[in-house]
Parts: structure tokens; C-alpha cells; sequence
């Protein structure tokens, strides 16, 4: 039988900082995400980071937290939930990091007599630090645990039609009732060396973002052409004019260069320039979250505000409205009947 494995990163049990720390140990400690060697991970990540991070990180998120528990979660389980409803494939959801493993998901499918599994990985774009690090665990648990199942992962979708159908048309009616000079794409940072690390050809990527509008087999696994590339096919859906839009990068740690510009920045840039209704979107994101309810919808606002803007808004991700979830089960009905995967 054929089931769908959703998966995202998760969240914290809790808004503490006790609770904060196994779970920012485990997120860390991923050779993906802090990609240094083991020896320097265990210093930058237990010897520095988590001394004063997790209290830090409890804080933000106890300014977001839902009496029914963190958004990330609750947003994807209501997604989930309604994707059962259109499909009479098991589905189950899974996270990266945290207590809802995906160990424990794919057991979920295997007690249900699941043997063909589509890993749907819930990012649009492929870094190795989200999409990549949620395949290679899914295969690695399959591997060890579940040799018999089948694996199949979904394609990062961030040029798919439907998707970027679905995506114009949620940032068309947050547009309706906001009167904006301009549209911030804000995405996901991630550290420059990663784009050099994902590039197969190892020659194509450059770090000046000049490669991304160029053609390559890179940008298979190259975010930043990605989210370039989103953002284009969205501008052109919605009719939006070059000086209308800008893009930049968020979420970064110190410590090393990441991608440009970044978006704290250019709430600044764009409020010294003259903008003064401005409205965010964060399309690297599925379903909002900590980096978009916290840093984007309430930091964001302050320092725009702050920096000389009158008006700003953060739209929300596309969460679990009826129209994302339709999109998703068309996806996983075509793979269930043809095999075919969604491009
Ligand atoms: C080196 C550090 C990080 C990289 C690289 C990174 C990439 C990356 N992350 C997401 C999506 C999410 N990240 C979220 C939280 C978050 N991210 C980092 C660090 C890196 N992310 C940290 C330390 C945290 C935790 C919170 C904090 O202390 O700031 C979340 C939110 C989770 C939630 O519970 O709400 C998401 C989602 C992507 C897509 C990505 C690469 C493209
Ligand atoms: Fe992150
Ligand atoms: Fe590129």
C-alpha cells in the first residue's frame, strides 16, 4: 500500500530554555546545518552557542506559543489533517529535529500496512540545511529500520505552477486590505559556503549571486537560484514592477558570512529610501513560525517603524488555507495513481 510522509523541522517542546536546549543541541549538531567537523561543532555548538542561546530562543518563542502549543506544529497537524481528508492514502507527519521523529512516522505507515512511502519534505526550496538533511534521515532511518519500505521524495516545488498559483494568489488577498509602496521577499538565510557546497559541478556557483540567472544543473540544488526563481515567477503571476519588490535573507547566526542582503537591512535601506507601507512575505516557510511570527511579524515591524516607516505588514505563509492543502493532494493523487512527481 502507498501512504505520504510529511516533514518539517519542528519546534521545541516548550517555550523554556530547558526545554530549548535538547532540542537546539540536536538542530545544531546536524553536520548540515553547523557544517563543521564533529571536534568544532561540539565547541561552536555545546561550548558557545547553547550557553546562552536556549534562554534567548525560549524568550522569542514564548512571545508566539498557541495555548495548544508551538504554531510550526499546530499549523502542520491542521495541514495534515485536512490532506486525510482528500486522500484515502495513510498520511502521517513527521519532524527533522524534536520529539515527533521521523522514525516514529514511518512506523506510524508501517502499522497501517504502508510498503510505498512519498517523502514530501516541507520546504519549496532545496538547502542542505532543510530539504536535504530531512532525506538523507529519512533514508538512513528506512535503511536501518524499515529496509522493506519504499522511499520516494517529492521534488522541491518552488517553480511548480500550482504551487506558485497558490502562493500569488494567498499574497494577492493579504494585498487587499494593505495599501503598500513595497513588497519584501524575505527568505530563509543560509551561510554563503553552503551555496558552494551544494553546487555538484563544484565550478558554478558564485558567491556574488552573479551564476543564479544563469543555466546550470546547479540549481538543482542551489537555493539561492531558487528563491530568485520563485520570486520572479511570482512577480510575474501578480503583475509586479522590478522597483515594487525587493528580496533578502534572514535568521542568520553570526559568525559567518550568509547570504545578501540581509533582511534586518533592509527594513532600514527601504525605510531610508522613502518607503513607508511596506509588506513582507516568507516564502520559504510553508507554515509560519518562530523566523516569521517572532523576527518577521513583530521584530520586523519594529525596526521598519523605527527606521522611518509608517505602515507594515507580514502576510502569513500558506499554513493549511483549503487551497494549499488541494494543491498538495492533487500532488500526492498523481503519484498515487501514475507515479508521476509534480516539476
Ligand atoms: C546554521 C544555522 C541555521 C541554518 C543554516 C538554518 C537553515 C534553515 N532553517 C529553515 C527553517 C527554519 N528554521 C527555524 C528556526 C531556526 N533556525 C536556526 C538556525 C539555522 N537555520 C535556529 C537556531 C533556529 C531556532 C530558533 C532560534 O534560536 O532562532 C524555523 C522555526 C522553527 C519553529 O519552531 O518555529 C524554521 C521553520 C530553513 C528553511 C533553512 C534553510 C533554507
Ligand atoms: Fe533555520
Ligand atoms: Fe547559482
Amino acid at each position: 500500500m502507498k501512504g505520504v510522509l510529511l516533514v518539517n523541522l519542528g519546534s521545541p517542546e516548550s517555550p523554556t530554555a530547558k526545554d530549548l536546549k535538547p532540542y537546539l543541541d540536536e538542530f545544531l549538531m546536524d553536520e548540515r546545518v553547523i557544517d563543521a567537523p564533529l571536534w568544532l561543532r561540539n565547541i561552536i555548538v555545546r561550548g558557545i552557542i547553547l550557553q546562552t542561546r536556549p534562554k534567548k530562543s525560549a524568550e522569542a518563542y514564548a512571545k508566539i506559543w498557541w495555548d495548544e502549543g508551538s504554531p510550526l506544529i499546530i499549523i502542520s497537524e491542521r495541514f495534515t489533517d485536512k490532506l486525510r481528508k482528500q486522500t484515502d492514502m495513510p498520511v502521517a507527519l513527521g519532524m527533522r529535529y524534536g520529539t515527533m521523529s521521523i522514525k516514529k512516522s514511518l512506523q506510524e505507515l508501517r502499522d497501517k500496512g504502508v510498503e510505498d512511502v512519498l517523502l514530501v519534505p516541507l520546504y519549496p526550496h532545496y538547502a542542505m540545511s532543510s530539504y536535504e538533511t530531512v532525506v538523507v534521515k529519512a533514508m538512513e532511518v528506512q535503511k536501518e529500520f524499515f529496509p522493506q519500505t519504499r522511499l520516494t521524495t517529492l521534488p522541491a516545488f518552488y517553480r511548480n505552477p500550482e504551487y506558485i498559483k497558490v502562493l500569488s494568489k494567498s499574497i494577492a488577498d493579504g494585498l487587499k486590505n494593505f495599501d503598500y509602496d513595497h513588497i519584501l521577499f524575505s527568505y530563509h538565510g543560509i551561510p554563503e559556503r553552503h551555496i558552494r557546497k551544494s553546487d555538484p559541478t563544484s565550478y558554478h556557483c558564485k558567491i556574488d549571486g552573479s551564476c543564479c540567472t544563469i543555466n546550470s544543473v546547479a540549481h538543482h540544488s542551489c537555493y539561492r537560484h531558487q528563491v530568485y526563481k520563485t520570486t520572479e515567477l511570482v512577480k510575474a503571476t501578480l503583475g509586479l514592477k522590478d522597483e515594487q519588490v525587493s528580496l533578502s535573507f534572514q535568521s542568520r547566526l553570526a559568525g559567518d558570512p550568509w547570504l545578501k542582503p540581509y533582511t534586518d537591512y533592509e527594513f532600514e535601506r527601504l525605510a531610508k529610501e522613502g518607503v513607508k507601507r511596506l509588506a513582507v512575505i516568507t516564502p520559504a516557510f510553508v507554515a509560519d513560525c518562530l523566523e516569521t511570527l517572532e523576527e518577521i511579524a513583530m521584530e520586523g515591524k519594529d525596526q521598519f517603524i523605527e527606521a522611518g516607516g509608517e505602515n507594515y505588514t507580514h502576510i502569513p505563509c500558506l499554513n493549511d488555507s483549503d487551497a494549499w492543502v488541494q494543491v498538495m493532494a492533487n500532488w500526492v493523487k498523481d503519484w498515487e495513481t501514475t507515479g508521476r512527481l509534480p516539476s
